[in-house]
This record gives structure tokens, C-alpha cells and sequence, in this order.
């Protein structure tokens, strides 16, 4: 390829990056791979420097304020940093420096993952805080988000008339894997890593998302200060400490050596860090040397960033374990010999799924290759086949949870695989979280933070607990379901708290529990979606209730007995082909009886087999898990305790008749109606009389008719069949 068209290639691909990663926040390749292709650009324009442009993307900071955010701008410029790869790289900064600067001292620092933001006060009160943006003209206005940083102080001891600082803002492992768990919960998005979590949050809108995701910050520049003097970073480090800053721990050198020594150092022990690094920087100490130096207009020439490379090395699964998130997903989890890699111990890695379990073959007591880097989980790239010892089989993440004991079941194209259980202490809190939420049974007030609340304190311990809470109505009003908590409570902008009322809960608790009871009324087709079995939402739940009686039917559903039913169907249709073959020949009255005894027994098969949940709408794959989920003891108890409380287990479609309206009418449903589902449609139709059957005939009398309307549209033109909307049925029975 031409050199100028590479160059042009690369600049794209880095632009595309960028904007995944800045303006998204949800990058799609690793640091890694991206610092490897900046690099071949970086080399690229050095060694032809007539291609170079202003407007690369070597010599421009990346990010970019968010359109429609609103700005600020910039006085003191916030740079990015120079990467360096190798000692080689680093001694050479070192030595250049060297030569322009008399007996320089450097600093080193932990390089921390996350997202630079400056800080602005004014006589000592926090006044504005900004994002880097493009890192020379404007930043987004991220103050009220700032503000929810523990870590940000809103008021520093020495009122000085200005002062700008710049920081990183990251999150810790520990609060990034509760957003995360959370997500999960929620069904929300699930971040790539904490520096994402972390910039994604301090970038969204809602100062209280803030607060409730515990973010940090740590300030490791002073960019602007009145009414004081400093003559070296170190200095200006400690001072920042004494107003309440959290500052980087920093190591101070003379030597080339001592400098990669602290890079070594940081690299060995930053696996004990509470938090993410991508690297070290090497800074100069001397102010006014900095200034001597100057900046490109990327980076500044008096600091770099080296960056750790991504380590490979060989292990062994010791044994591979099965977890259960909290989504009831089981995820495999590789047991590994212990490896040190990146800087931390490596003795567990996931294995996501079965897929990816075959995919690499990997087996209990094989040698394989693990890799970990900066910011990455660590991950098996392959398994050396050739060290595989005899008699190791391929493993099968199991068929029933290791927490529960529930079926595992695995979804109809999914590669997870995820336990059934109503009870799962694993998955119990989304359980429940489901269960009450819009699409299911629908329980205002029941959200996260309440179901959390209330399984804290043991009030809740499983689904039918939540029917049975109207028993602690009095302690729910003397201590509140959801105590706010203070951070909740957004400051003045000057930093003071808000003063809050005694609060009242006993309009709260009422509210809540009111519409539990409300709840007890829902329709079947969501009180199985409420459950949450694998694979069986609302869709099923309204096919549900459409054919069976109540929850007690659905419950008969046996797996087993659906296959007998289908073996002995098959073998009796073909036994029945064959006598109606010779029937056309001989005429013998036993024959004709035969026919005729067989016909009735198929139809009992076919009332069995619809009893067993052969419906249309309803695969194996559905059957299975409906069968699997009613089948367990823990299911059992809930549902009784369920019905005891008073919760319908009744479909509509046995329910009551309104009226005789729609006597002797046979309707066909199809399409996606406007505002009924089909459940509701189906039910209507039979509180005034009338009939739901599944398919288009002679009989039909009405089609009933909603968007995305196919086959039976087509079918009902053709036999001259009145096909009618929601709005002309709702009329009808107005
Ligand atoms: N994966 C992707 O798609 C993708 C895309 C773009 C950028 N990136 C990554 O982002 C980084 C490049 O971003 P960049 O321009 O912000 O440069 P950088 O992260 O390499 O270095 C500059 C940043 O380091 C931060 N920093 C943390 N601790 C510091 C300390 N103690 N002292 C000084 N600065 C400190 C500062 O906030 C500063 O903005 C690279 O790591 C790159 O791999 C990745
Ligand atoms: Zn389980």
C-alpha cells in the first residue's frame, strides 16, 4: 500500500476510535491495540514528515465536548501525555532532559484510569469543574455531577481568591463491580470497565446517578493559583493534600535508573491497588523548568506516560468452577495455578459460556495460555493441546444450578444457560425486582431500592413475602422502606447541605402497600412473567392463559409425558394410515370399527398432548422450561404461599360473562393490536360471549385484526370474512 493512503487509513480508524471512546464511552478495541496503531501513525509522519498535518490526530488531543452540553472554556490548556513503550523509550526522555535542564528531579506517579477533569474555586469554594473536551478550547460543564464526588471538597481551608487544580475521576474495582451488579439487575448496560463506568456517569445528566455510583478523584496537578507561590510539583502535591485533596503517592528520582525502578515498582505492586492504572509518568519537578519546556500542541515536553505492556503466560486449570450471577446466569470459572501477570496475582479466569468453553477446549487440568492487560480481566487465549495429558474430557457446564439445585436451562439460540429457580439466593434480589416491576405485576414503589431495602432487613426473603408485608405496616412508618439517604440530597451550589424535614412514611408505606394489593389482581399472562423462568415472558404467558384454566393446569405440564404423546401419536397416525389403505379394499366391519376407535383415541391424544403444552406459540425448547420451573419444590411452596395470600391464579379466559353480546361470534385474532394485548382481547371477547379460536375458517365470523397482520389476513379476504380493528371490536362491545 502507498504510504500516504496507510496514513490516511490509520488517521480514520484512530478519528473512529476516538470517538468511540470519548464521546461514547464504550470503546471497541483494547488501550493496547489502540496506542499500536497511534504508534505506527506517530512513526509513519516521522519518517516522512511532508505528510504530516496539523489536523493528525497525533498532534490533537482526542476528545471533544459533548454537543448540546454546555461548555466552558479553558484558560490553563489540558493536555494529554506523551506514551513511551520500553526502557529504551523512557531513558531517552530522561537524557534529553538531561541535557536542557541542570540536574533535573523527577517524579513518578500511578498513571490512573480514568477521566481528566480541572476543578475551579474561588475563595476556597468550589466553584466550576469542567471534562477535557479538546483540551484547548472548551470542557464540559460537569459541576453538579462533580459535586456528588465524595472526594471533590466543595470548601478548602485557605480561602485563596483562585485556584485551578486538575485531576483523574475513576472508580474503584469494588464500586464498579456493584454498578455493574446493579445493571445486571435491571437489565441495564453493562459496562466495558471502570474508567467507562466512570466517564459514562460523570458525562450523563442526573447529578443523583452520581451520587448512588461511588466515584473518586484524585488531583495530580496544580493548573492555576492566586495569592501563592511553589517552585517545585512535589511541593504543590503536598499543599493540595492539606486542603483535603486525595494526591497521588509519587516517588522522586535523580537517575535514569531510579526512575525505571519506580516504574518497576508501581508495576509489581499495582495489583494491590484498590483501582485501575494504565501506566506510570515520569513528570519533571522543577516549575520553572516545566515552563521552559513548554507543550506541543498535544502534550507537554517536561512529561511522559509509559505505558505496561500486556502479558501472556503459561498456566494450568486447576478445575473449573460454575458461578451464578445474579441474572441466574452460570458462568463458568477457570481455577488456574497461580501466575503473576500485569502486576497482579492471576488465579481465576471466566470462561463467559459453554460456546466459548468448546470453542477453545478447554478441559480441567490443561496447560493454557492466559493474558491480562492494563485494564483488561484476564482472559485464556488458547490451550496448548500438546501438553494435554491422557484422559481429560471436554467439559459440560451442568444441567442444574450449583447454588439452588433448580434445572439449568439454556435458552432457545442463547449460549447462557441460566438456573430456574424462584428461591435462588443467587438471583433472588433481580427476582424479585422482576416480579414487581411495570411488565410484570406492576407494584409501584417496589423498585431497586426498595426490594434492596427490604431484603437488608429480612422483610423480604422470597416473591410471596411481598404479600405479606402489610403485617410491618407499623414499623414501616416509624423507620421509613427507603430511608433517603443524605447523599441523595443534592448541596446548594456554595456547598451547603440542605436541611430536611422529619420525614412521614406513612403515606409512602400505605401507597405501597395498597398497590400490592392491587397487584394480587394482575392477569396470569404477568404473573408469569413475573416469575422469570428462562426464556418465558409475556408472550408465552398470554398463550398461557389463553388455553388453560389457571396456574394450577400449567402447572401439569409434563416434558415427558409431551414427548410419550408425540411418540404415541406418530405411531398411531401411521397405523391409522395404513388400515384407512386397506379399507379402500376390504369392508370388514371390525375394520371400520378399528378406524373409527382409533380416531377417537387420537383426538384424546391431542387433548392430552394440548394439556402438555402443545400449543401453537409454544415450542420444546418453552414446554421444557414451563415443565422444569413447576416441578421444583421451591416452586411449589411459593405458589401456595402465593394463592394463600389471595394473588389470582385464574386466567381471564375462565372468568366471568359481562354480557351475551358476542353469542355465537367466532373470532380470530393476528397482528399486534393498538392497545390490547391478546390476553385482554381474547378475554373481552369471552366476558361478552364469544369464542377465540386459533386459525381462519369457514366458521370464523370476525377477524380481528392489528398491525403486521399476515397469513390470516390473506385467508379471511379469501373466504370474504369481516376483519375488523381494535377501535371496531372496542365499539362492538362499548
Ligand atoms: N480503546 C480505545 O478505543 C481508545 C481510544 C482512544 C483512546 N484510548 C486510550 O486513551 C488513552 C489516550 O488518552 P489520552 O489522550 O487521555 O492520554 P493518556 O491517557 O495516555 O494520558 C493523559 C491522561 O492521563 C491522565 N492521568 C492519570 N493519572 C495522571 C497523573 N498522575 N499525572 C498526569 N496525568 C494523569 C490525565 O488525565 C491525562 O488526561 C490511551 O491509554 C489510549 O489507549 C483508547
Ligand atoms: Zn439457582
Amino acid at each position: 500500500m502507498d504510504i500516504g493512503a496507510r496514513i490516511k487509513e490509520l488517521r480514520e480508524k484512530i478519528e473512529y476510535h476516538n470517538k468511540k471512546y470519548y464521546e461514547e464511552d464504550a470503546p471497541e478495541i483494547t488501550d493496547f491495540e489502540y496506542d499500536s496503531i497511534l504508534r505506527e501513525l506517530k512513526n509513519l509522519e516521522l519518517e516522512y514528515p511532508e505528510l504530516a498535518t496539523p489536523e493528525s490526530p497525533t498532534k490533537r488531543v482526542g476528545g471533544k465536548a459533548k454537543r448540546g452540553a454546555k461548555q466552558i472554556a479553558h484558560d490553563v490548556p489540558m493536555l494529554s501525555l506523551d506514551d513511551r513503550f520500553s526502557r529504551e523509550e523512557v531513558a531517552d526522555f530522561i537524557t534529553k532532559i538531561q541535557k536542557e535542564v541542570e540536574n533535573p528531579v523527577f517524579i513518578v506517579e500511578h498513571k490512573i484510569d480514568g477521566l481528566s477533569v480541572a476543578l475551579r474555586y474561588r475563595g476556597g469554594e468550589f466553584a466550576e469543574g469542567m471534562t477535557r473536551g479538546d483540551g484547548i478550547s472548551y470542557g464540559e460543564d460537569i459541576t453538579d455531577n462533580l459535586m456528588m464526588i465524595d472526594t471533590v471538597p466543595l470548601s478548602i481551608p485557605e480561602k485563596l481568591p483562585y485556584l485551578e487544580v486538575r485531576g483523574e475521576v475513576y472508580m474503584d474495582n469494588a464500586a464498579f463491580e456493584a454498578v455493574n451488579e446493579r445493571q445486571e439487575e435491571i437489565e441495564g448496560k453493562i459496562f466495558a470497565n471502570p474508567r467507562n463506568c466512570a466517564a459514562g456517569t460523570l458525562r450523563q445528566l442526573d447529578p443523583g446517578v452520581v451520587a448512588e455510583r461511588d466515584l473518586s478523584i484524585f488531583v495530580f496537578n496544580l493548573q492555576a493559583i492566586q495569592g501563592k507561590e511553589f517552585t517545585s510539583h512535589a511541593e504543590t502535591l503536598d499543599w493540595l493534600a492539606t486542603q483535603g485533596f486525595a494526591v497521588p503517592k509519587y516517588i522522586t528520582c535523580t537517575t535514569e535508573e531510579g526512575v525505571w525502578d519506580a516504574i518497576t515498582l508501581i508495576d509489581e505492586t499495582r495489583g494491590e491497588l484498590p483501582f485501575g492504572i494504565d501506566g506510570a509518568v515520569v513528570k519533571l519537578d522543577n516549575l520553572a523548568d516545566r515552563e521552559k519546556l513548554g507543550a506541543s500542541s498535544k502534550v507537554p515536553r517536561w512529561a511522559i506516560a509509559y505505558k505496561y505492556p500486556p502479558e501472556e503466560k503459561a498456566t494450568k486449570v486447576l478445575d473449573i468452577e460454575v458461578n451464578v450471577g445474579r441474572t441466574g446466569r452460570l458462568t463458568p470459572l477457570a481455577i488456574l495455578e497461580p501466575v503473576r501477570l500485569a502486576g497482579t496475582t492471576v488465579s481465576r479466569a471466566s470462561l463467559h459460556n459453554q460456546d466459548q468453553i468448546d470453542r477453545l477446549d478447554i478441559r480441567i487440568g490443561d496447560t493454557v495460555i492466559v493474558r491480562k492487560a492494563a485494564e483488561i480481566i484476564p482472559e485464556i487465549v488458547r490451550v496448548i493441546k500438546e501438553q494435554r495429558a491422557h484422559g481429560t474430557t471436554p467439559f459440560k457446564i451442568p444441567d442444574r444450578c450449583p447454588v439452588c439445585g433448580a434445572p439449568a436451562l439454556r435458552g432457545e439460540d442463547a449460549a447462557d444457560i441460566r438456573c430456574s429457580g424462584i428461591n435462588c439466593p443467587a438471583q433472588l434480589a433481580r427476582l424479585i425486582i422482576h416480579f414487581a416491576s411495570r411488565g410484570a405485576m406492576d407494584i409501584e414503589g417496589l423498585g431497586p431500592a426498595a426490594v434492596h431495602s427490604l431484603m437488608d432487613k429480612g422483610y423480604i426473603k422470597d416473591i410471596a413475602d411481598i404479600y405479606y408485608l402489610k403485617n410491618y405496616r407499623d414499623e414501616f412508618i416509624a423507620s421509613g422502606i427507603t430511608p433517603r439517604s443524605r447523599k441523595q440530597v443534592a448541596p446548594y451550589k456554595d456547598g451547603r447541605a440542605r436541611k430536611q424535614k422529619e420525614p412521614d412514611y406513612t403515606a409512602s408505606t400505605d401507597n405501597l402497600l395498597a398497590a400490592i394489593e392491587r397487584s394480587k389482581e394482575q392477569n396470569l399472562e404477568r404473573l408469569i412473567n413475573g416469575f422469570g423462568i428462562p426464556n418465558i415472558g409475556k408472550q408465552t404467558g398470554s398463550i398461557l392463559e389463553e388455553n388453560f384454566p389457571d396456574i394450577q393446569a400449567i402447572a401439569k405440564i409434563s416434558y415427558d409425558k409431551y414427548k410419550q404423546l408425540q411418540d404415541s401419536e406418530k405411531q398411531l397416525k401411521k397405523e391409522r394410515s395404513k388400515l384407512a389403505k386397506l379399507l379402500k379394499t376390504s369392508t370388514k366391519p371390525e375394520d371400520v370399527e378399528l378406524l373409527s376407535e382409533m380416531d377417537k383415541q387420537l383426538s384424546d391424544i391431542g387433548k392430552e398432548l394440548k394439556a402438555n403444552g402443545d400449543i401453537k406459540g409454544i415450542g420444546e425448547v418453552s414446554i421444557k422450561a414451563i415443565a422444569a420451573f413447576f416441578a421444583e419444590p421451591q416452586t411449589k411452596v411459593i405458589l401456595e404461599r402465593l394463592e394463600e395470600a389471595g394473588v389470582t391464579m385464574k386466567s381471564r379466559s375462565a372468568g366471568k360473562v359481562i354480557d351475551d353480546r358476542l353469542e355465537g361470534a367466532t373470532f380470530v385474532l393476528t397482528g399486534t393490536l393498538q392497545t390490547l394485548s391478546r390476553g385482554e382481547a381474547t378475554q373481552l371477547i369471552q366476558e361478552h360471549g364469544g369464542r377465540v379460536a386459533g386459525s381462519v375458517s369457514k366458521k370464523t365470523t370476525y377477524l380481528l385484526a392489528g398491525e403486521g397482520a399476515g397469513d390470516k389476513m390473506n385467508k379471511a379476504q379469501s373466504l370474504g370474512i369481516t376483519i375488523i380493528t381494535e377501535a371496531e371490536f372496542l365499539h362492538m362491545i362499548e
